[in-house]
This record gives C-alpha cells, sequence and structure tokens, in this order.
C-alpha cells in the first residue's frame, strides 16, 4: 500500500496534482493489476478518479467518501474531473468505480457547515426526483443533518439511489443523466467566480434558486415551488442570494457549461417539485429575469 496526500477540497482538482499523483504511480511501477483507492471528500475522489481513468488508460478505483458531498455524489456515478483556469470540471472522463463504500460512521467529527453545504446535493435529489427527502427535512431539520439519525440514513439512501437510477440508465450523459446537474449551471459559475474557496453546496443551493425561478418563468413550477426552494435551502443556513453585478461574469461562464451545445445554453428546470426536465436556449432576458430574483 502506497500513500499519496494531496491538498483539500477543490485545490486538489489541478493538473499540477494530477500530475503528482501520475509520477508516483510511475516511479513505482503501478500496473493494471494494482488499484486506486479514492479516500476523502468529494474532489479526492474526482480527482482519484481521474488519474485512475488516465493512467495506464486505465485502472481500477475504489472509493471510500469521507463527506456528505462524497458520499450522495461526487463518488457515485464516474465521473471524474479537475478544473482549468477557464472552469470548473472542464477536463475528465467517465470512469466507474469499482466499488464506493460508505460507512456514516466516517462522517462522525466532520464540521456541522461541511455537513450542511453537502446536503445542497442531497436536498437537489429530492427537488428532482427522491421528493420523500424533502418531506425528511421539512419535518425536523436537525434529525435529517444529524448523521446518527434514522432520518439522515434513509436521506442519504434516497439520494444515492436515485442517483445510481440515473446513471444506470445513462453513464456518459447523452441526456436523463443531465437531470443531475440541475443547479449546477450557475452554481459552477459562481463556483469559478469566487475562485473555488465556497464550497460546493453552497455554490449549487444558489443555483438552484436559480433554476427554480427560471423553471417558474419557463415552465409550471408555481411561486410555492420557488419559495419552498428558499426555506428548505435556508433551513440549512445556505445561501440563496448572490451579487446583482456579477451577471455578466456570470452568463459568460454559463456559457462554457458542459450541457451548451455551440451558442445555446441549456438548463435543467423543473415542471413541479420532483419533475425535472431541459430548456435549450432560453432568451437572455429570462435568464436575467430569474437571476434578478436572487441577486442582492
Ligand atoms: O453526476 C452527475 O451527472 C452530476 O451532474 C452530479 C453533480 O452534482 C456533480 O457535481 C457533477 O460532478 C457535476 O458534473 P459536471 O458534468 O457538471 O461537471
Amino acid at each position: 500500500m502506497l500513500l499519496a496526500e494531496i491538498p483539500d477540497a477543490e485545490a486538489a482538482k489541478r493538473v499540477e496534482v494530477a500530475a503528482f499523483c501520475w509520477q508516483i504511480l510511475g516511479q513505482t511501477d503501478f500496473t493494471r493489476s494494482d488499484a486506486i483507492i479514492g479516500l476523502g471528500g468529494g474532489a479526492t475522489t474526482d480527482l482519484a478518479g481521474f488519474v485512475a481513468a488516465t493512467w495506464l488508460r486505465g485502472v481500477d478505483v475504489i472509493h471510500i467518501p469521507t463527506t456528505v458531498l462524497g458520499m450522495v455524489d461526487a463518488a457515485v456515478g464516474g465521473k471524474t474531473g479537475i478544473n482549468t483556469a477557464e472552469g470548473k470540471n472542464l477536463v475528465g472522463a467517465f470512469w466507474a468505480p469499482r466499488a464506493v463504500l460508505c460507512d456514516l460512521d466516517l462522517l462522525e467529527g466532520l464540521a456541522r457547515n461541511e455537513i450542511l453545504a453537502g446536503y445542497a446535493e442531497v436536498v437537489k435529489a429530492g427537488f428532482i426526483g427522491a421528493t420523500e427527502i424533502l418531506d425528511i427535512v421539512e419535518a425536523d431539520v436537525d434529525a435529517a443533518t444529524d448523521p446518527a439519525t434514522p432520518q439522515f440514513r434513509r436521506a442519504i439512501e434516497l439520494a444515492i439511489g436515485l442517483k445510481a437510477r440515473v446513471v444506470g440508465e445513462d453513464f456518459t450523459e447523452q441526456g436523463l443523466r443531465e437531470i443531475l446537474n440541475y443547479g449546477h449551471t450557475l452554481g459552477h459559475a459562481i463556483e469559478h467566480a469566487e475562485r473555488y474557496q465556497w464550497r460546493h453546496g453552497a455554490a449549487v443551493g444558489i443555483g438552484m434558486v436559480f433554476a427554480a425561478e427560471l423553471s417558474r418563468l419557463t415552465r409550471n413550477l408555481g411561486e410555492e415551488g420557488v419559495a419552498r426552494h428558499r426555506r428548505i435551502l435556508e433551513s440549512l443556513t445556505l445561501p440563496t442570494t448572490y451579487p446583482a453585478g456579477r451577471w455578466p461574469m456570470l452568463l459568460a461562464t454559463m456559457k462554457r457549461d458542459k450541457k451548451a451545445r455551440g451558442a445555446l445554453l441549456r438548463f435543467i428546470v423543473l415542471d413541479d417539485i420532483g419533475r425535472p426536465t431541459t430548456i435549450s436556449g432560453p432568451d437572455e432576458s429570462l435568464l436575467y429575469s430569474a437571476y434578478q430574483e436572487l441577486a442582492d
């Protein structure tokens, strides 16, 4: 067993860190009968998966996520990647892990704000289909976010179950899988604007409010559906507003989103809570109006 320590959080998802790992693998004669184990949060498993996907054109990887975000999202589904100066996860590969081992005991001692930020991906699963999660959070947010409770376990299992079903149907994101990107179009642009100093979940939370407002403007999501987003995210103490003046920069970054096709921006929106759909090329004035609803 060989240990390689990498930087914390998004600082791990850089080509220099991948090169550091490739160097270690090269110098230790790591072969196709060996396996990489990604032990850590979502950024660590993203990087570990990327190194596994690229070394010798692909070696086995097993993930042991140690954060909520890692357990319900990053470690599951085989999206691997690193960031570039132009944006988040712009370089990567689909590379399925051999196994993902989730042990809730590993969350013991995790900072509360880390749990709450990771929980944004849990409620995302609720908004796009596993609506029982939203009921669990609304019934008792403290129990829902306490790793020692049955409510927490249930919410985590529901989120993983939804993701596994979607990825099982559409591993390489030809269509259905895009629903997992709910809130991420603006969320990734905010992470980029914040130079990756924000927690992913905090940015995605704002992104979900934006997507909900866009759903209201372009589809059938009603005021109450949008308000439900704000209530739930605020109960998790996640931000739901962002500076008005940043819009031009955010729009420019969103144009590099992986769901874009040529000049056409595409977004995941909701027809109703739990009913995601895709819109292509919405008028920029609608995007601006949706953003105005969360701009401070
Ligand atoms: O697994 C997916 O597919 C997702 O979109 C899940 C997201 O929550 C996750 O953050 C993912 O890594 C984002 O992928 P990207 O393709 O938008 O970079």
